[in-house]
C-alpha cells in the first residue's frame, strides 16, 4: 500500500470543536445587510402566518436558515457591539446613571435589579457595573447567564421583589415585526417596573428609576415614514410614560457626518452637545420615565402603519 500523503501541517485551531472556534469578522456593511435581510424575512414571515399561507411561510424560513437563521443574527449584532463598531449601547447607559449611582454604591444588598431582554453577552457595560442584579433573556440563549425566554411569553410579576429596577430594550422592538405586538411588547414592560412610590426615600434614585432603557437604530426615528419624535413620544405617553421623562437612545446607522451638530431635523440639545462616539446618537426627551402602570387604554401601536404627513 502506498504511504499516505502528508498534507500541509493543520493549524491547532483546526482540530477545536466548533464551540471554540472564533467567529469570523464580518464588514460592517456586510453586517448591516444581513440584519436588515433578517428584519425583512421575520416580517414577510409574519405576513404569511397572518394570510395563513404555509407554503410561502416554509420558503422565507428556508431563506432565513440560508442567511444563519437566528444564530447568523446574533452573530452581526454581537460584531456591532465591538468598540470600533460604536460599542455596546449599555455604556451610554451608564454613562446617563452614573450621577445617580455613584451615590447610590454597589453594596449587594442596594444593587438595583435590570430586566436584559434581547441580552447577547454577560460582558457589556451594565454587568460589569456592579451596580445590578441581572436577568437576561433571550428568544435563543447564546449561553450560561441568559435564560431562553419569549418576553412576550414571561409569566408576569406576581408582586414587586419580581418586578425590576430597570428594563433594557436595546434593539429588540426593532425586531418584532407587527406594530401591534410592539406596541404590546412596550406595555409589557411597565408591567414589570416597580412603582414611582418606591423611590420616595431615596431622592438620588427617584430622578432615574424606575425606568426601561430603548435603543433603536436611528433611521427608525429619523427616517422613517411612519415614525419620528413625536410619534416615538406619543406612543411612550401611550403606554403610560411620562412624556417629561423619557429618554431613548438612538443607534446611528447613517455615516458619521450626520453627527454635524446643526443637521437640521434634529432638535434634540443633548443630540448637539454630547460628545458621541461616531455611531451613537442620543435622543433627549427629557429625563427617565416615571411610569403610571394605570394609564388607561390600549396603546395605539398600529399607529406605525399611518405614514406621516
Ligand atoms: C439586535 S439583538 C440586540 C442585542 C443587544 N440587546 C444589543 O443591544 O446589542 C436583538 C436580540 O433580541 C432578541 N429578541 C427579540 N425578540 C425577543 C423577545 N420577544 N424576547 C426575548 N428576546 C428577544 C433576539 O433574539 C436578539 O438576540
Amino acid at each position: 500500500m502506498a504511504p499516505k500523503k502528508k498534507g500541509p501541517a493543520k493549524r491547532l485551531a483546526a482540530g477545536r470543536p466548533p464551540v471554540l472556534q472564533r467567529s469570523k469578522s464580518i464588514s460592517r456593511s456586510a453586517t448591516k445587510a444581513l440584519i436588515n435581510k433578517h428584519h425583512l424575512l421575520q416580517k414577510r414571515k409574519r405576513q404569511a402566518i397572518v394570510k395563513g399561507n404555509a407554503a410561502e411561510e416554509a420558503a422565507i424560513e428556508t431563506e432565513i436558515k440560508a442567511l444563519g437563521g437566528i444564530e447568523g443574527y446574533q452573530e452581526a449584532s454581537l460584531q456591532g457591539q465591538r468598540h470600533d463598531r460604536g460599542g455596546d449601547s449599555s455604556r451610554v447607559l451608564m454613562k446617563w446613571l452614573e450621577p445617580c449611582l455613584s451615590t447610590h454604591g454597589t453594596n449587594s444588598d442596594r444593587r438595583l435589579r435590570m430586566l436584559e431582554v434581547g441580552a447577547l453577552s454577560t460582558q457589556n457595560a451594565c454587568s460589569k457595573s456592579g451596580h445590578f442584579y441581572i436577568e437576561r433573556i433571550d428568544l435563543n440563549s447564546q449561553g450560561d447567564g441568559i435564560l431562553q425566554q419569549d418576553f412576550m411569553e414571561r409569566p408576569l410579576p406576581r408582586d414587586e421583589s419580581e418586578q425590576f429596577d430597570i428594563i433594557s430594550l436595546s434593539l429588540v422592538l426593532n425586531y418584532v415585526p407587527e406594530p401591534k405586538d410592539r406596541g404590546e411588547m412596550l406595555r409589557r414592560t411597565t408591567q414589570f417596573l416597580r412603582a414611582p412610590e418606591r423611590y420616595l426615600e431615596s431622592p438620588h434614585l427617584q430622578a432615574s428609576f424606575s425606568s426601561l432603557f430603548l435603543v433603536l437604530p436611528a433611521p427608525c426615528v429619523t427616517n422613517s415614514r411612519y415614525l419620528d419624535e413625536e410619534r416615538l413620544v406619543a406612543i411612550m405617553k401611550s403606554v403610560g410614560a411620562d412624556p417629561e421623562q423619557l429618554r431613548c437612545c438612538l443607534e446611528l446607522i447613517l455615516p458619521p457626518w450626520t453627527m454635524e451638530p446643526d443637521r437640521p431635523g434634529f432638535p434634540c440639545e443633548t443630540a448637539r452637545s454630547a460628545r458621541t462616539p461616531p455611531t451613537w446618537e442620543f435622543l433627549e426627551l427629557g429625563r427617565c420615565p416615571d411610569w403610571c402602570p394605570e394609564s388607561d387604554g390600549i396603546p395605539d401601536l398600529a399607529a406605525p402603519a399611518i405614514p406621516l404627513k
